[in-house]
């Protein structure tokens, strides 16, 4: 009985909320504290309000926006007037409640009123904001524990969720240093709209399946991460030939994800307190990458470029690439690095500390990626597991590739031409780049598909005809090589025989003169 007549005054509070406006000021707070002392007495319910805009006037209130995301399916589904909203620069349509609705919400057994309300501006002053939006949210008192503790929380984060999928995402680049004077920022950025998927990307399925599972199991790890003690985030490194697809996976992984990208140029960073720097300022839910790695640092433009003579002393960079390139370079590259280097002082353990240092636990949720076409470069400090979680290779297209790019560019599964392509991918390595190039339609006349893989099929010829010609002039010239060290090493064997043979003469060419010699002192 005293739950209908506290819902009959809860009620009643909500109509005069709307309707005390048109009272007198002195009769409005009259019947505002005795109305409320009724509810207090009779009603059973809890109320909590939240803002649109609580202590700071000029930013929406997080928990508001959140609400509103949350309540925004089923709002669609409940309420009789709606309001629509547009997304992704237009491109979608999210719809909320309009003011004064109501939506019910169960959450493990319990039953919940959301209201969207407001209050009225009864200042006489002109301001912005014409009244103060808010969500009421209404339950039984016995379900105070629950809600406060489990339900707020999974409302927060699931419109938090809902509202991550519904931003646009970003790509980010960092501002060379001595291009900071624009808004003293240290990353610009562009909307991020690459079409890349995983679904359009061409690899091994089970390698795909591996990586999305290992991507979804790290997004929902957060209190995994937590319990473990480490910091919510995780390392890639893409490394294969070029044209295989590192960069559209980055993009698959930011589309997947919904994450932002931060495309860290290392050459542009001017030391490690820089890095840092730069670090501290990613967002969560965000990717870090830094492409083709091993030439960061060593063997971009700007390490060609002549520096400065001044400058040269001020070189102190230490590149991530060490053993091979040294070894590679006959022991020229550790000295070319350090005249490479002017325009960076990023060390190793500066890069080191930017993956798994202290700072880099701050913002959580975040995967930091690298590219290179040379894994055997890096150093191993930089790839070990723990750094780079996980490695993977990125390689030659093969037949589920193909198909994969057949789907993507002409829209077919089969063809009797698949065949032929069979075979010939077995015999020959192609990049999947350049049979996209070959599987773009040229022209919109006849059969495109047909024309498409026919010229996919005269490329592949091509490449096993060159290929087959560079087998042949390897082994002919391995053959002359070797016929070479053979003619060198019988010339040694001679070289080797001729001193005996010269020493003979020798010896015989002395006994003959001591001989005439003695004949002379005899004739004396
Ligand atoms: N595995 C793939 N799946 C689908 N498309 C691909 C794949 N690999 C390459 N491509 C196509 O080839 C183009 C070049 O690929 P991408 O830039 O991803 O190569 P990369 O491995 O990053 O090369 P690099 O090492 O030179 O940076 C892409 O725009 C894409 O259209
Ligand atoms: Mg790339």
């Amino acid at each position: 009985m005293f739950a209908k007549l506290g819902s009959t005054f809860g009620s009643l509070f909500i109509v005069w909320t709307m309707f005390q406006r048109y009272f007198p000021l002195h009769l409005q707070a009259y019947i505002d504290q005795y109305l409320r002392r009724l509810v207090k007495a009779f009603d059973p319910y809890i109320h909590i309000k939240f803002y649109e805009y609580s202590s700071n006037r000029f930013r929406r209130s997080e928990a508001y926006i959140a609400i509103e995301n949350y309540l925004s399916s089923k709002s669609t589904d409940q309420a009789k007037r709606l309001k629509g909203d547009s997304v992704k620069q237009g491109k979608s349509l999210v719809l909320s409640m309009d003011n004064e609705e109501e939506v019910l919400d169960e959450f493990q057994g319990v039953k919940l009123f959301w209201s969207k309300l407001e209050t009225h501006n009864r200042s006489t002053t002109i301001s912005y904001y014409p009244g103060k939006m808010y969500y009421k949210l209404s339950f039984h008192h016995r379900y105070r524990e629950s809600v406060t503790k489990s339900y707020l929380n999974y409302v927060l984060e699931e419109g938090k969720a809902i509202g991550a999928r519904n931003r646009q995402k970003k790509l980010y680049t960092n501002n060379p240093n001595d291009d900071r004077s624009y808004h003293n920022t240290r990353w610009s950025h562009v909307v991020f709209e690459h079409p890349a998927t995983f679904d359009t990307l061409a690899m091994d399925p089970k390698k795909k399946e591996e990586i999305i599972d290992d991507l979804v199991t790290f997004r929902e790890s957060k209190e995994y991460y937590a319990r473990i003690g480490k910091a919510w985030k995780r390392g890639y490194l893409l490394y294969g030939p070029p044209g295989t697809g590192k960069s559209t996976m980055i993009a698959a992984i930011a589309n997947f994800l919904n994450y932002d990208i931060y495309d860290l140029e290392l050459t542009a960073v001017k030391d490690n307190t820089d890095l840092r720097k730069l670090l501290i300022e990613t967002s969560s839910k965000s990717m870090i990458v830094i492409e083709d790695i091993d030439c960061s640092l060593t063997l971009t433009g700007q390490r060609m470029k002549a520096k400065p003579k001044k400058e040269e002393n001020k070189a102190e960079i230490v590149c991530p690439i060490k053993k091979k390139a040294d070894e590679e370079n006959g022991g020229k590259s550790s000295s070319s690095s350090k005249d490479d280097s002017k325009t960076s002082k990023v060390t190793l353990s500066g890069l080191l500390n930017f993956i798994d240092g202290i700072w880099s636990a701050s913002g959580g949720e975040r995967l930091i990626i690298f590219t290179t076409n040379y894994v055997e470069k890096l150093d191993e400090a930089l790839i070990r597991r723990g750094r780079m979680d996980k490695h993977i290779e990125l390689s030659y297209c093969d037949f589920e590739g193909f198909k994969v790019l057949a789907k993507n560019y002409l829209s077919i599964d089969s063809h009797p031409l698949f065949e032929k392509i069979r075979s010939l991918l077995v015999e020959t390595k192609i990049t999947p780049a350049d049979v996209a190039e070959n599987l773009m339609p040229k022209t919109t006349k006849g059969d495109a598909a047909e024309s498409c893989l026919e010229n996919l099929i005269q490329a592949l010829l091509k490449t096993v005809k060159e290929e087959a010609m560079k087998k042949k002039k390897a082994e002919e010239e391995e053959k002359a090589l070797k016929e070479k060290e053979k003619s060198n090493e019988k010339i040694k064997e001679e070289e080797k025989q001729q001193p005996e043979t010269n020493s003979i003469l020798k010896c015989d060419k002395e006994d003959a003169e001591t001989s005439s010699s003695n004949s002379i002192e005899v004739i004396k």
